[in-house]
């Protein structure tokens, strides 16, 4: 144990974090031009981080239409977690539902709210009118996929619009309506997802893009490989050692990535294409949950 108490207890950054690309600020005044025609609004957000993925600029979209806030990729974060975070919602006077769209949780559920919720200028006439928001990435495209999975009526079918989905934020970049539920009918509008034009600090920004809200070139994946070398060590937790065949913990990132030279493809390659492989391999492990499930944010 001694060498854990040489480990870092303070991540060291230079420059801030920003990411606000032109299709983030027209996406938001075309938000704020539909809001005549929505009902209810659902936040997406991540369940790792359920108050750094939190988005002032969408607070201020809509807020006096009924809101849900939906805790996605559960089956990422800590479920000891979840009784605290549902809890600190719920003094907040904010409705939330974890849910893992991966995993189909919770599906149902959201519609049932949006319905209840919804008692809308439009129900008796059209139907329900959803909007979904959130920061990039957070899993929006794919709940609004899965609430028309569920609905009998409007399954996938081959040829039938869906909304994209991808790995790297910001692939959503225009706003869609799909008919997601007939009886009662129900219609989601999936948007594109909105970084936080100014990211309140270099915690939060290294957050974000380490559960992949913001895309690794705007931060650097080393640099963030090595910041989830930080939180996986302070975390205490250990599960990264055995899952990359090393012989103890260790805060040294570069070690990490000798170590990983062979499953990222970086033999014989020059050593700043290895250094990026790595890291980028590292990354993905880390977010499809092989070191671990996390919860990033002080519960
Ligand atoms: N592990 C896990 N992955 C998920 C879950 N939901 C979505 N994903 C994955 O997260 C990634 C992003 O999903 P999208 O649905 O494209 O996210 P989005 O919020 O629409 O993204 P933008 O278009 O960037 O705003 C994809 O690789 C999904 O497969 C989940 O519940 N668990």
């Amino acid at each position: 144990m001694a060498a854990k108490a040489a480990f870092r207890t303070v991540f060291k950054t230079t420059s801030p974090i920003n990411w606000f690309p032109g299709h983030m600020n027209t996406a938001k005044n075309s938000m704020k031009a539909q809001l005549g025609n929505i009902d209810v609004i659902i936040e997406v957000r991540d369940a790792r981080i359920p108050f750094s993925s939190a988005n002032p600029l969408l607070d201020g979209i809509g807020n006096h239409k009924p809101r849900l806030v939906v805790l996605n990729k559960s089956d990422l974060a800590n479920s000891n977690m979840k009784a605290r975070v549902e809890a600190r919602f719920e003094d907040a006077g904010m409705d939330s539902l974890f849910t893992s769209v991966a995993k189909g949780k919770h599906i149902q559920k959201i519609l049932q709210w949006c319905t209840t919720h919804g008692k809308s200028q439009f129900q008796q006439t059209a139907g329900t009118v959803v909007m979904v928001v959130g920061v990039p990435n957070v899993g929006k495209s794919s709940l609004i996929n899965s609430f028309r999975s569920i609905s009998s009526s409007l399954k996938l079918a081959k040829g039938k619009k869906k909304a994209t989905v991808g790995a790297t934020p910001g692939v959503t970049v225009r706003t869609d309506i799909f008919k997601v539920n007939e009886s009662p009918a129900i219609y989601v509008m999936d948007t594109p997802g909105v970084m936080l034009p100014n990211i309140p600090s270099p915690d939060v920004g290294l957050k974000l893009a380490l559960t992949g809200a913001i895309k690794d070139e705007v931060v650097g994946t080393e640099l963030i490989a090595d910041y989830m070398l930080f939180t996986l060590n302070r975390m205490g937790s250990t599960q990264y050692v055995k899952a990359l065949g090393l012989a103890a913990p260790t805060d040294d990132i570069e070690e990490v990535f000798e170590a990983v030279v062979r499953p990222s493809g970086g033999v014989g390659k020059p050593e700043d294409t290895r250094r990026l492989l790595a890291a980028t391999y590292l990354l993905k492990e880390y977010r499809r949950g092989a070191f671990g499930t996390f919860t990033l944010d002080p519960i």
